[in-house]
């Protein structure tokens, strides 16, 4: 426990006890987004925007639906509850789409105004009304907070009615949190480093490098601290959070994007000099009739660039 415990007592919110009248006073003029990205949620993107529908107009200023190229009713079902759906194409028209969750965070800043961004995973179960103005109370009322994480008790769901208390996060607990153990110990107080529910300040996230797939969360701390240091970074109890789990083997893919998020930020790969540099394939084997069969995957093991300078350079 070292190089953070300060940190943590300073900016760990513990109970967020915002009203959100008292954080409609302290945005002072500025403007919130909240996004989603969504690859077939049409399952539960519809209760993700109407918990967040009733802040629109006061602590929300827009509310939009990124849709990752999902081919059932997920558009539908997010217009029909309330938000503006933007298709990956049509937030960066000019710019060809490469797939995987970073990409659309990223294309989502082109789509949007906010001076504050609040995203959140399309995929959230019985998802909490709270969650928006409590990823918003550090931003809009301590100064120097430029990220913000929530962090949550997360039950691993068996069934409908079957949870092992605090068995999710896999890849968090048993990738993310080891890797940043060894090689950025200053962010071991991060309870949630892969949590999909996080806000920032338009200002930071458009100076930052977005990794392309599942390692975006991972880099964007990274980055920020490296670029604003530890205090920029703050994290809110968001109490418990509940999401559709994928397989372990899906599980693969997401680690290795985001371990590949990790070294390129630590010197093992150079992804300075080379944005795409780290394997973009990682095989698996499979039982098949008595044989083991090699499935191959491809992994996103790219960054795009800070969207600041995409921008510029155009
Ligand atoms: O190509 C993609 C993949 C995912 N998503 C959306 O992104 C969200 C999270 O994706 P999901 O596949 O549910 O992520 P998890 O496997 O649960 O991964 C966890 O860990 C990842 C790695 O940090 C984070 O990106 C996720 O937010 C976090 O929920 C969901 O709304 C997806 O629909 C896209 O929009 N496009
Ligand atoms: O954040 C994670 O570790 C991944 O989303 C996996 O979560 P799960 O173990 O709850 O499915």
């Amino acid at each position: 426990m070292t190089g953070w415990t300060d940190w943590f007592a300073r900016r760990t919110w513990a109970e967020p006890g915002w009203t959100v009248d008292e954080l409609v006073a302290a945005k002072a003029g500025r403007t919130v987004s909240v996004v989603l990205p969504a690859l077939d949620e049409e399952a539960t993107v519809g209760g993700v925007v109407a918990v967040v529908r009733p802040l629109l107009g006061s602590l929300v200023d827009e509310l939009v639906v990124v849709d990752s190229g999902s081919t059932d009713a997920t558009a539908a079902v997010a217009r029909a509850a309330g938000a503006r759906v933007v298709s990956r194409e049509e937030a960066l028209p000019d710019v060809a789409v490469r797939p995987g969750k970073g990409e659309v965070l990223w294309r989502a800043l082109a789509a949007t105004t906010g001076d504050l961004v609040v995203y959140l995973d399309a995929d959230l179960v019985e998802a909490d009304p709270a969650f928006v103005p409590a990823l918003l109370g550090p931003l809009l009322t301590a100064p120097g907070v430029a990220l913000v994480k929530g962090f949550y008790h997360r039950p691993l769901r068996l069934g409908e009615h079957d949870a092992v208390r605090d068995g999710g996060g896999r890849v968090t607990e048993l990738v993310a949190r080891p890797a940043l153990a060894a090689l950025r110990p200053e962010l071991g107080g991060i309870v949630q480093p892969l949590g999909g529910e996080y806000a920032g300040t338009r200002e930071l996230l458009e100076s930052l490098p977005f990794a392309g797939g599942y390692g975006v969360e991972i880099g964007l701390l990274l980055d920020t601290l490296d670029r604003r240091g530890l205090d920029a970074i703050a994290q809110v109890d968001l109490g418990v959070r509940k999401h559709r789990h994928r397989s372990l083997r899906e599980l693969g893919v997401t680690s290795a994007e985001v371990l590949g998020a990790v070294l390129r930020r630590s010197g093992c790969l150079d992804g300075a000099s080379q944005p795409d540099a780290g394997s973009d394939r990682l095989t698996q084997f499979v039982p098949v009739g008595g044989h083991w069969l090699p499935e191959d995957h491809g992994v996103a093991a790219h960054d795009r660039p800070p969207i600041r300078e995409y921008s510029a350079r155009r």
